[in-house]
């Protein structure tokens, strides 16, 4: 039997025991297999609520509203009921194994309901990403990203820029018509070109921004200085617990030491190196030093304790007079702000410089981002349309756009690969 023929069902509310246990079926058999326990089917659409019986042995197995959604308005397109019963493990447990005893029902695959709704046209590949980044999503800022993408903000995009491609093909494809009569109007060709310029220009301007995957690993601050200069220190006081060892032997810190951690809704993983030096080295703080350099090249952002002016070459280096309240202190230049973990003198100022440098380093909230995947596809789309400006024969043209559209199709999913699929619903939880 074809896998997408198979009714299959999986209790779609998180682990039991909890107060409520959501059990969705799917498929040509949902309604069978729900009447089996309940009797007779409710009127779709309308919760009501029934006694579940065990078809083999007549047990009453729980009180519970059930909901019958007629495909192929449902959520996965296909018949859909939903048994809400009580969360306890046996109920839910007793359930399930009374719908696997039925024929032609089975339990799901992780993901299987959200592929179904995508097989079925309910939700194209963007917005399944969307949705797997907002299940997936922990602060506050990933949590808003994910809804506009599971909303289809850039589905919505991308049907307009293949709208206007899908036109300007429509012209080539006259032009071809007429192309043996001597009439070909000059002033065709440059709306066409004009117009793939456009849509060009607008993707420079998607792929301009942030990558939506940034929102997911968070913002990389890294922490560097020489031995003992409070690395490990500020990192607890960042984090707000004991993360990393602190001691006065120089050379404390040798593993590269990664926390994850949300401020004011903005995710950032903070990293703790090993101290930079050049004299006195054993093989494993060399070790250590080496593995904190490859962390200053991944980093969007180093914060240096170290002598001033002497930070590592990159793009963002945020320089702070670190142990300020210690009797050894020197302090920096006036624009470098003194820091102390033991007193708390400017750490709300370099916790909200942090929180600002990030809102440039992370997607914004109120626009569409995209990720890796999608990005790859636009750029390639991006450069089928620059080809257009360098052609003027009507047949080379016509092929650029058609490449353009088939890669956008590939960001909805329209022209996607069994592998990515995989990839993309193997994720989400079994019940999604
Ligand atoms: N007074 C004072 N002492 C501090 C401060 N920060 C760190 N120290 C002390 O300085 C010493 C070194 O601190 P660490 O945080 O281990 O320094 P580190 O840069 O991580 O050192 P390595 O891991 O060895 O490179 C410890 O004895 C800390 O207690 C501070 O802000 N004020
Ligand atoms: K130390
Ligand atoms: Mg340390």
């Amino acid at each position: 039997m074809d896998s997408a023929a198979e009714t299959i069902f999986a209790l779609s509310s998180g682990q039991p025991p909890a107060a409520i246990g959501i059990i969705r079926i799917s498929g040509d058999r949902a309604f069978d297999g729900l009447a089996r326990l309940i009797g007779s089917l409710p009127e779709p659409r309308k919760p009501s609520l029934r006694r579940l019986t065990d078809p083999v042995t007549d047990e009453p197995l729980d009180q519970a509203l059930v909901i019958a959604f007629p495909g192929p308005n449902s959520a996965s397109g296909e018949d859909l009921a939903e048994i809400h019963c009580h969360g306890g493990r046996a109920v839910v447990r007793a359930i399930e194994s009374a719908l696997d005893d039925m024929d032609g029902l089975r339990r799901a695959e992780p993901g299987e309901f959200t592929r179904r709704a995508f097989t079925n046209g309910r939700m194209d590949l963007a917005e399944a990403e969307g949705l797997s980044d907002l299940l997936f999503a922990e602060t506050e800022m990933q949590r808003r990203a994910a809804v506009k993408m599971a909303g289809g903000a850039l589905s919505r995009q991308i049907e307009g820029w293949q709208s206007e491609v899908l036109r300007l093909s429509a012209m080539v494809e006259a032009e071809l018509d007429f192309s043996d009569e001597d009439d070909v109007t000059e002033g065709h060709s440059d709306t066409i070109q004009l117009g793939a310029a456009n849509v060009a220009a607008e993707l420079a301007t998607l792929l301009c921004r942030p990558r939506a995957e940034k929102l997911r690993e968070g913002v990389r601050i890294v922490l560097g200085g020489p031995p003992n200069s409070g690395k490990s220190t500020l990192l607890n006081a960042l984090v707000e617990r004991e993360a990393a060892i602190v001691s006065e032997i120089a050379g404390t810190t040798r593993d590269v030491i990664e926390v994850p951690i949300a401020i004011g809704g903005i995710p950032f993983l903070f990293i703790d190196t090993a101290g930079v030096r050049d004299q006195g080295v054993e093989e494993i703080e060399r070790i250590g030093i080496n593995r904190a350099r490859q962390q200053f090249d991944l980093a969007d952002i180093i914060l240096w304790l170290g002598p001033e002016g002497d930070g590592p070459a990159h793009r963002n280096v945020i320089e702070i007079g670190a142990r300020s309240d210690h009797p050894d202190y020197q302090p920096k230049s006036d624009s470098i702000i003194s820091v102390s973990p033991v007193t708390g003198e400017g750490m709300t100022t370099l916790v909200d410089m942090l929180v600002r440098e990030a809102k440039d380093i992370l997607p914004a909230g109120d626009e569409v981002s995209v990720n890796n995947r999608q990005a790859g596809h636009l750029m390639g789309a991006q450069s089928y349309l620059e080809n257009i400006a360098d052609h003027s024969d009507f047949l080379i043209i016509a092929e650029q756009l058609r490449l353009v559209r088939s890669a956008l199709d590939a960001i909805t999913g329209r022209a996607s690969t069994e592998d990515m699929l995989d990839a993309l619903f193997g994720k989400f939880c079994i019940g999604k």
